[in-house]
């Protein structure tokens, strides 16, 4: 067995619960009577995710960030989170960019646990919502003939990311902090057939709406909005930490919050996703441990 996907998949025998939805979605979902509840859990390491030595105000960010972004990508409404934290040197500052990100979200600390250990730390974050609308918008929902949207712009991240790296200083904004696309996902989850956050890469999300669809993703390389320039576009749909809205909605629904349509939902096909009428080339996005 070797990488995430692999293990996932192994992950896949021990589910039982349809809440899980198949380990195969952004969150999981509980129907209560009338309410649902929507769980997340994502991890941050450093090195991995934020740089060696970035400024644990903006770890926090992020953690919680990209956390909320998945029940953004849910229509769910943040009631709480939970906090996984390794204790480390600069702990004010993570106390402080908690804080900062907490408010701004207008999102309580629940709860969580604290420990001390040698080596790369890790951080990880629990975030419950409520549902919104039900049916809770899941990756599976895609038809032939749906329009293909996405909020924002792709390779934002990977900038402020080269911007870090190379010490260009250029803005680097959208990288440490980014932000999670709430009130859309709301917006949308009445209309949309499917809908995820984009972490992995748009190409690596956009095929795991088609799988889990059973449809093929085909997209128009020129429709999709560039935080960069053209010459860029291979790594930008590639490189993820977007955390934009990818969703489907059928033909002719307009929707209500700024997107942009960059391609459409074919049946399924020899592959899941075509770029441009033809299956891309090499690794499409992020996969941990391959
Ligand atoms: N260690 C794990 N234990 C249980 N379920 C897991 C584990 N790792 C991943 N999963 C499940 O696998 C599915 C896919 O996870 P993935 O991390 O790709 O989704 P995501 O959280 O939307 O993406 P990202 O981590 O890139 O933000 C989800 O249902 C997730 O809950
Ligand atoms: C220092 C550093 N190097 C590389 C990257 C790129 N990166 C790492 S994980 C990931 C996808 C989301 O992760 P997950 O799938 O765990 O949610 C991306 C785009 C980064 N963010 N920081
Ligand atoms: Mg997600």
């Amino acid at each position: 067995m070797k990488g995430e996907a692999a293990f996932v998949a192994a992950l896949r025998h021990l589910v039982y619960d349809p809440a899980a939805r198949g380990l195969a979605d952004d969150c999981a979902v509980i129907e209560l009577g009338n309410e649902a509840l929507v769980l997340t859990h994502d991890m941050l390491v450093e090195g991995v995710h934020v740089f060696d030595g970035a400024d644990p105000a903006d770890i926090a960010w992020k953690l919680v960030a990209v956390n909320l972004s998945d029940l953004a990508a849910k229509g769910a409404r943040p009631l709480g989170v939970l906090l996984g934290h390794m204790l480390g040197d600069r702990d004010d500052r993570f106390l402080a960019g908690l804080h900062d990100v907490l408010n701004h979200y207008g999102v309580p600390l629940l709860g969580g646990d604290t420990v001390a250990g040698e080596g790369r730390r890790a951080w990880g974050l629990t975030a419950v919502g409520r549902a919104t609308h039900r049916p809770v918008p899941s990756r599976s929902g895609a038809r032939a003939g749906d329009a293909i949207w996405v909020t924002g712009e792709i390779g934002a991240a990977m900038l402020g990311f080269e911007a870090l790296r190379d010490k260009t200083g250029a803005d680097s904004t959208a990288y440490r902090r980014p932000m999670a696309r709430l009130a859309e996902g709301e917006a949308l989850a009445p209309l949309v057939t499917a809908m995820m956050d984009v972490s992995d890469g748009l190409l690596l999300d956009s095929s795991r709406i088609a799988e889990a669809s059973g449809v093929t993703l085909s997209l128009d390389s020129k429709a999709i909005p560039l935080a960069t320039h053209i010459g860029r576009l291979h790594y930008a749909l590639r490189w993820g930490d977007d955390y934009e809205l990818l969703f489907t909605l059928p033909e002719g629904v307009k929707p209500p919050v700024k997107a942009t349509r960059i391609g459409k939902v074919l049946e399924a096909g020899s592959t899941g996703l075509l770029l441009d009428g033809n299956e891309p080339e090499g690794e499409l996005g992020w996969m941990h441990g391959t």
